[in-house]
């Protein structure tokens, strides 16, 4: 089973929550999970629970309750802070029923001074360590610190819920950390636990229930990372686009800018063949177009075209080019230039694949260009048709969007889902709008997340035009509504 990022495990819970099933149903499995093991060891009378805050405190209140059921333990809580500092609603309520459990102690501690109650410590047979899970940030500080401290000191057997407390979950490096005998990890392994060791003791991974369609489908908790700004930001750092398009037609460069501006692109600029860049340009006063020397994308502009990609971040190339051999020539010539690029429907003819070295690209063919890049024709069931891509993209070295009724996304290692979008969106257009918004997103994540987020922002949008027009939506109103998706 292949190990997650703590960020990636935080992506999986909001889209659980996006598909209906609450972060609380979660954390009653994950407390259930940890009193049982409690349970399962030889000795068990004294139990000690020690919560921080957030919801890894959480978990660890719902394992008091379910402890609380049995006469012979004595379960006690201690809360680093106090009650009114509990961060999230599902671990106050969680906190609020342990009134009504009979447990045999409770305490909020601010500080050391706390003698009797640190005690405690030396009277378990057992503690549960629910100080801080995922949600750590930086070095340790009061009163986690002290308690981990109280933690380490004594002889009890301690569980670990998630993650030994300050252990950095997605590195493994930990300074001030509880050297846990055991740890139960929830739903995957996570990166910073796989060499178990001193903090973690054993690791175990225990399932609590998350939907599948939470980690195969694109969702909500994928995007939202994306969508925080430092307010200090200045222009050009949420991202460069330069569009390398048009010339048999002007609209399809002049969809993919809009749709990377609306996407949040601070800059995008479109380099298009002589013909048709004052058009483009009248489109709107939002467009900055560089006319080319040609009627048709040319290697005669290669020395511009150099300047203008070392410019920007991400090259989104393709889109209403023509199909000459004139072209393909000028487009083998620009892709060794290019760190990063999007590659759409012109450019995906006579496409030389692997990519040149060290120029990331991500594909966005419709199954006809797929049937053309592979040669063969494309899988009609969605199963059989994921794996086409995934190999596609593992032989290839390349990032691939499928588009379809589902798009399917692949970096050859792993396969997602799109299920955002519909019918309405066969009209013209669309195609230009995806790649626009993966081009603004590519600026700002890895190309396999953009791929995937640009796909869902494309098939949210398109849903939100299509309540409001049906099936005369245009790729311009989908486009309008790309900022209703951003929105955080
Ligand atoms: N839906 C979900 O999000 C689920 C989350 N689960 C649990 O929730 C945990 C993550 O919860 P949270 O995101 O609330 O985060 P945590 O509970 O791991 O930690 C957040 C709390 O710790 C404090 N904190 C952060 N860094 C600190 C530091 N360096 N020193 C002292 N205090 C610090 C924060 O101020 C906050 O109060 C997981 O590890 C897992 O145990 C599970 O309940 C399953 C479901
Ligand atoms: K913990």
């Amino acid at each position: 089973m292949q190990s997650i990022t703590p960020d990636r495990m935080k992506a999986i819970d909001t889209n659980c929550t996006h598909l209906g099933l609450k972060g609380i149903q979660l954390m009653e499995n994950a407390g259930a999970a940890i009193a049982r093991k409690v349970l399962s060891l030889d000795v068990h009378n004294n139990v000690l629970i020690v919560a921080g805050r957030g919801n890894n405190g959480g978990d660890a209140f719902v394992a008091a309750r379910h402890l609380s059921y049995y006469d012979n333990i004595r379960a006690r809580v201690i809360l680093a802070g106090k009650a009114s500092g509990i961060r999230t609603k599902d671990a106050l309520e969680n906190f609020n029923l342990l009134k009504h459990c009979g447990i045999k102690g409770l305490a909020e501690i601010t500080d050391s001074t706390q003698s009797d109650v640190f005690q405690w410590f030396k009277e378990a047979d057992v503690i549960v360590d629910g100080l801080l899970g995922t949600g750590i940030r930086g070095h340790v500080r009061e009163p986690e610190a002290t308690l981990i401290d109280a933690i380490n000191t004594g002889n009890s057997y301690v569980v670990a819920v998630d993650t030994p407390s300050g252990l950095d979950p997605a590195t493994g490096k930990g300074e001030n950390t509880v050297m846990a005998d055991t740890t139960l990890t929830f739903h995957r392994m996570k990166t910073g636990l796989e060499n178990q060791g001193e903090f973690t003791g054993d690791v175990e991974v225990i399932n609590i229930g998350v939907c599948r369609d939470a980690e195969d489908t694109v969702n909500r908790g994928d995007l939202e990372p994306l969508l925080k700004r430092r307010i200090d930001s200045h222009k050009g750092q949420s991202g460069r686009v330069l569009i390398i398009g048009g010339g048999r037609y002007s609209g399809a460069p002049a969809l993919s800018a809009m749709a990377a501006l609306r996407t949040g692109a601070d800059i995008v600029t479109i380099a298009s063949p002589a013909n048709v860049s004052d058009t483009i340009a009248s489109f709107s006063p939002n467009l900055i177009v560089r006319k080319l020397s040609s009627e048709i994308l040319h290697t005669n502009d290669i020395e511009i075209l150099k300047d203008l990609i070392h410019a920007h971040d991400v090259v989104v190339i393709g889109m209403g080019l023509g199909n000459e051999e004139t072209i393909h020539q000028a487009i083998h010539q620009i892709l060794p230039l290019c760190k990063k690029v999007v590659a759409d429907a012109d450019a995906l003819n006579e496409l030389q694949l692997p990519p040149p070295e060290n120029c990331e690209m991500i594909l966005t063919p419709h199954p006809g260009e797929f049937a053309r890049l592979t040669g063969k024709e494309v899988e009609k069931e969605l199963p059989a048709r994921a794996k086409m891509l995934h190999d596609f993209s593992r032989e290839n070295k390349v990032i691939t969007i499928l588009k379809g009724k589902t798009d399917i996304i692949s970096d050859g290692k792993y396969i997602r889902q799109n299920y955002s979008g519909n019918a309405g969106m066969s009209v013209g257009g669309t195609g230009d709008v995806l790649a626009g918004i993966v081009g603004a997103l590519f600026c700002r994540t890895d190309a396999f997340n953009a791929a995937c987020c640009g796909a869902f922002v494309n098939g949210e949008a398109g849903d939100v035009a299509f309540a409001k027009k049906g099936y005369g939506l245009l790729a311009t109103d989908v486009i309008e509504h790309i900022t209703d998706i951003m929105r955080q």
